[in-house]
């Protein structure tokens, strides 16, 4: 049995579109949705702005694994092209495994390059860690600590205030 933050990102076609078709997919799953952020490409700065969010997710027999599969299904649902020549390049819709936790709460941790836990570059990623702090204010980043802590500190906090809270796209949560 296993919960897992996924974050959620899309900036190509319908954005908001790709991100509720993801969250209404997960719907055996969902146990809350984050807000929906508009946040600046990071990573490669030559590419349109994107929409983010972060769900948690539970189930009583999926496997960390099982999550990233989920995860990829998802984006090839979306009909993501990987270009191989840019590693943080656009795309329709991304979809990344954040954290993963035990039954007893303990978190997963794993250095497998195919499935890498917590997520390798999530510390460093407001547009992971603000979305995901709606959802678990009290929220801690295996490895890294409090979201709170993560988010308030540079350079994450600079990132922060450029990232747009969008209202008008509510995802759903069960
Ligand atoms: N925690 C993780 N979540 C998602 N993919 C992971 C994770 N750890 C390792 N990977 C591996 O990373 C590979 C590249 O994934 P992907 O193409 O989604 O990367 P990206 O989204 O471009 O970059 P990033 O992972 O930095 O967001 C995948 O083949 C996947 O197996
Ligand atoms: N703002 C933002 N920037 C990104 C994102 C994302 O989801 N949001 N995903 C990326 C893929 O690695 C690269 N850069």
């Amino acid at each position: 049995m296993t919960r897992a933050v996924l974050s959620l990102g899309s900036n190509l076609g319908d954005r908001a579109g790709h991100l509720r078709a993801a969250v209404h997919d997960l719907d055996d799953v969902l146990l809350v949705a984050s807000g929906v952020y508009e946040t600046p490409p990071w990573g490669d700065d030559d590419q349109p702005p994107y929409l983010n969010a972060a769900v948690l997710v539970h189930d009583a027999g999926a496997t960390p694994r099982d999550w990233l599969d989920r995860a990829r299904a998802l984006e090839a649902t979306a009909g993501r092209v990987r270009d191989p020549d840019r590693r943080f390049g656009p795309r329709t819709l991304d979809v990344d495994v954040i954290a993963v936790w035990s039954d007893g709460g303990e978190p997963v941790l794993s250095d497998d390059p195919e499935l890498t836990l917590p997520h390798p570059r999530a510390h460093l990623r407001a547009f992971v860690l603000r979305p995901w702090i709606d959802i678990q204010p009290y929220g801690r980043l295996p490895g890294h600590g409090w979201l709170t802590d993560l988010l308030n500190a540079e350079p994450l906090a600079s990132d922060a205030l450029a990232i747009s809270p969008r209202p008008d796209l509510r995802l759903e949560s069960n």
